[in-house]
């Protein structure tokens, strides 16, 4: 890190208030020539707002930002990618039948550069960083890891010197999370300056300089991460210490079976095969983990066990045939928290209160008849709403207003609200902070106390590792394991995630079932 020349990037007390919040409360932040910075924050602390403001999606209402030293103000994405700050999204803005090469032909300026220019630079690029991305590989034949160097790529070739990653991990195995950590190790060498946000304390640790915590909009401290622990970074996001224990590990199904599957077979998006003849049992108080890379079944298994998604084969619930819609199925007492949370889990545009009725509205205490009993609605979103700490200005704001972590607790709020049998859980606690994930551990825990099933799908594997009694892995449509979950690892699963044969993994060569 070079301190003698001036920040990369000053901010001094930017202001951003929505109605009803204030989203930046006079922030001041500084990044230096190759720093690594990590933002942190509870749910709605205002990191996204901060982004968008260094982006130019947003302005501020207050307060000044500096680049080297010069006051600029940023007035649209494509304004801040011509001020060298790029963008890496969390999901790769990407076309998938044509070429790395001609996704970024497109210039991140808006330039159209000749294709195979471009393929040279993407090669040097590529070299330089070690980002291992080929400009001939058709994008539709990545995994999300090398999709996300893509997006770097794109920056890079901007002249990014300030390089936005907003939780980048959150779809990498652990060992692409380890590679992209190498790269931005390289970027930092190179002098360029990079602001990270991740809710995972051990990755900040590992790969950020410094941290800058903020707490309901205004930073609340900021400190080196040499000589920090998961547990003072904890405490300085929520204002109080957070337990990080492995919360269970029966490594055997305790009740009776609760759901028997066999032999689903479904197909996906593209008619291909999603689901290859997939067969489990999970008990009455078990939480099945399901690990795997994004698109290989997993949501295509939760989708057809929610009645979202057709196919063959047999399920039942309680020993009775599972089948019908979604509401039948949440009738029978199937819960579900869907992937797509603000698609399809919410109605954005209809308040909190609404949305935490969207399921039992037709039944009482919520109606009488065909009437809604809107106060019994109001007073259950209100409970609701305390429970699980959802920040919103009120019941009656509209959930699209709300950070994608409220809107996340207030999903969960919804499905868990009856009690329900099964628990189809995907990714649970993405994008949710450290206090918040606690609470959703804690509450799905106690529903497996009550006799509850749990399929837990996740991309987080410390989060399945700590809740399941046994943990599945899903590849190119089938299910391999489940083995117990104190039988294998974060390495091991990350293996047999890549692909690796079970009988060549540690802990998995035993567990496998035909
Ligand atoms: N366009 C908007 N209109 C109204 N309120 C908003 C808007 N965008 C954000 N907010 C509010 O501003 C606050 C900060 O939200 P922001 O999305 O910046 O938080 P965050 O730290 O990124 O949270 P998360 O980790 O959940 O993504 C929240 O209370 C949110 O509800």
């Amino acid at each position: 890190m070079d301190v003698a020349s001036p920040p990369t990037l000053q901010l001094r007390g930017i202001t951003k208030r929505f109605p009803g919040v204030v989203a930046n409360d006079g922030v001041d932040l500084t990044l230096h020539p190759g720093e690594v910075l990590a933002l942190l924050g509870e749910n709605g602390a205002g990191k996204s707002t901060l982004i968008s403001i260094l982006y130019g999606l947003y302005q501020p209402d207050e307060g000044t930002v500096e680049l080297a030293g010069k006051a600029v103000r940023i007035g649209s994405p494509a304004h801040a990618r011509a001020l060298g700050i790029g963008l890496v999204p969390q999901h790769p803005l990407l076309v998938a039948r044509h070429s790395v090469a001609e996704n970024l032909a497109l210039g991140g300026s808006g330039a159209l550069f000749p294709a195979r220019g471009v393929a040279s630079r993407i090669r040097e690029l590529s070299a330089k960083y070690g980002l291992e991305v080929d400009p001939a590989v058709r994008v539709a034949d990545l995994s999300p890891g090398e999709k996300q160097r893509v997006e770097i790529v794109r920056a890079l070739l901007g002249g990014a010197r300030v390089l936005i990653l907003d939780e980048p991990t959150s779809v990498l195995t652990p060992q692409e999370a380890q590679g992209l950590f190498r790269v931005m190790r390289e970027l930092r060498a190179d002098g360029r300056s990079l602001i990270f946000i991740s809710h995972k304390l051990d990755e900040v640790l590992d790969v950020a300089d410094r941290v800058t915590v903020l707490r309901r909009g205004k930073v609340v401290g900021g400190v080196p991460t040499a000589g920090a622990t998961r547990e003072g970074l904890a405490e300085l996001m929520v204002g109080r210490s957070v337990d990080f224990t492995r919360k269970r590990q029966s490594g055997s199904a305790p009740g009776g079976a609760l759901l028997s599957v066999r032999d689903l077979t479904a197909s996906g998006s593209r008619g291909l095969p999603a689901l290859r003849g997939v067969s489990f049992d999970l008990a009455r108080g078990e939480v099945l983990g399901v690990a795997g890379i994004a698109g290989n079944g997993q949501s295509e298994l939760v989708e057809v066990l929610a009645g979202l998604h057709p196919a063959t084969g047999t399920v039942t619930l309680d020993g009775q045939a599972l089948a019908g819609g979604a509401r039948t199925r949440f009738r029978a007492g199937v819960a579900h928290i869907p992937e797509d949370r603000i698609h399809s889990g919410t109605v954005p545009s209809m308040t909190v209160a609404e949305n935490v009725a969207l399921r039992a509205y037709d039944q009482p205490p919520l109606a009488r008849g065909l009437a809604r009993d809107l106060g019994q609605v109001d007073d259950l979103a209100r409970r609701e709403v305390e429970a699980y700490g959802v920040a919103t200005p009120g019941i009656h704001t509209p959930s699209r207003l709300l950070s994608g972590g409220n809107i996340q607790k207030l999903i969960l709020a919804r499905e868990l609200a009856g009690a329900p049998k099964l628990i189809l859980a995907v990714h649970p606690t993405y994008g949710l902070d450290i206090g918040a994930t606690d609470q959703v551990h804690r509450v799905l825990l106690e529903r497996t106390g009550s006799g509850a099933g749990v399929l837990l799908v996740s991309e987080d594997l410390d989060e399945l590792l700590s809740l399941s009694d046994r943990i599945g892995v899903m590849v190119g449509g089938s299910l391999l394991g489940p083995f117990p979950a104190r039988e294998v690892t974060r390495e091991s699963l990350g293996l047999l995630m890549g692909g690796a044969h079970p009988h060549s993994v540690p802990g998995a060569e035993q567990g496998v079932v035909a």
